[in-house]
């Protein structure tokens, strides 16, 4: 067979096989619920993914664990706190937070709240199922599942929740702790925000006032176990596009950051958060914090439940311009970033998907 022909044939017997999955409706669980015992083909990544895990390196790099509990404790406590804030952010990009606030039995219920929605009867999952991406509730398994190089091992349920959402818009199993947890989000939201504002020696309101905390979107991740974890991952490498990301993972592992070339581990710590900085708030501290690249490998064990929330109002829609704010810049330090608003930001950073070179080239001066 001629080359260009077989690399033909390939392609759309990949794209048939794409298709045929996601007319399932049933997600990866669905794999895993007949019994796979060798994963279909696309969802095999090119083994150059599976480079620079730290290994044993890993002890070298601790991801920051910060303590708010010291927040209202006195001035000293707090100035430590943002000391830490300002420290992780410019360095890792990634910190975890303890006593921040959410009641432990929320975060655990959160976890329970995601795991009952895709656990649940498929038949009454799959009407929940849906590529059209305006709709404020969407349950499938990979976003770019057919523009990217390989699919991920997870499934995902995708919510609005600021502006709120009518409850009954969301699914019974998670509705009410969803609402209930994002209020806490939300909360938790403004306290990360006056910090890094104050950890940027700006007005505590400063990151605030720019609407970075008005917008919030979840997406519960469902890792189910693999039987073959060195063949794929459960969310290929990628930066969040929003300003800020709170994380909620469960007791499995598997989400790295990448560090001075690195893949390090985030350990999961009971009763924390990871919070990451995104693309935008990259942006508008020109390149002060890191938006931090991030991934989550598979598992033989599992399922694996995860639920992130992104600041951004990639759905309000809104002119409002953001480029590196003024007081961050200078004649040494001018501007690395043009004017852009957050729906064209995301639109652009949705058209490229996940894994490829930093969308915020796209806006670089
Ligand atoms: O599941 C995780 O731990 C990470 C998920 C993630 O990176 C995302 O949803 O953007
Ligand atoms: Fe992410």
């Amino acid at each position: 067979m001629e080359a260009a022909e077989q690399s033909h044939r390939s392609y759309s017997n990949r794209k048939n096989e794409l298709q045929a999955f996601d007319d399932t409706k049933a997600g990866v669980k669905g794999l895993v619920d007949a019994g796979v015992k060798k994963i279909p083909d696309i969802f095999i990544h090119p083994p150059d993914v599976f480079e620079k895990n730290s290994g044993d390196k890993c002890k070298d790099f601790c991801i920051p664990v910060i303590d708010l509990e010291g927040l209202d404790k006195d001035q000293e406590s707090h100035q430590e706190i943002v000391d830490k804030v300002r420290c992780a952010s410019e360095t890792f990009g990634v910190f975890q937070v303890v006593n921040h606030g959410i009641p432990v039995n929320v975060l655990e219920e959160m976890l329970h709240g995601v795991r009952r929605f895709f656990e649940q009867d498929t038949e009454v999952k799959k009407e929940f199922y849906t590529r059209d991406y305006t709709k404020k509730v969407a349950y499938h398994s990979n976003l770019y599942l057919f523009s990217a190089r390989a699919a991920d091992w997870r499934d995902t349920l995708y919510c609005v929740m600021a502006p709120p959402p009518e409850p009954e818009e969301l699914p019974a199993p998670c509705r009410d702790i969803q609402m209930d947890y994002s209020k806490h989000v939300m909360k938790l939201g403004t306290t990360l925000f006056e910090l890094l504002s104050k950890a940027l020696q700006l007005d505590p309101n400063h990151l605030q006032d720019m609407e970075c905390a008005k917008g919030l979107t979840s997406a519960c991740q469902y890792y189910p176990p693999c039987p073959q974890p060195e063949l794929t991952l459960g969310t290929t490498r990628h930066t969040d596009g929003g300003f800020l990301t709170v994380l909620l993972q469960d007791q499995v592992g598997g989400l790295q950051i990448l560090h001075q070339d690195q893949w390090i581990d985030v350990p999961p710590l009971p009763g924390s958060l990871v919070v990451n900085v995104g693309d935008l708030l990259q942006l508008i501290t020109n390149d002060r914090f890191k938006s931090v690249e991030h991934r989550v490998v598979s598992n033989v064990i599992g399922p694996r439940v995860s639920a992130a929330c992104f600041f951004s109002t990639s759905v309000v829609p809104s002119t409002k311009l953001y480029a590196p704010i003024k007081e961050l810049v200078s004649e040494d330090n001018p501007p690395k970033y043009r004017e852009t608003t957050v729906q064209e930001f995301s639109s652009y950073a949705f058209s490229k998907g996940l894994g490829g070179e930093s969308r915020l080239l796209h806006f670089r001066l």
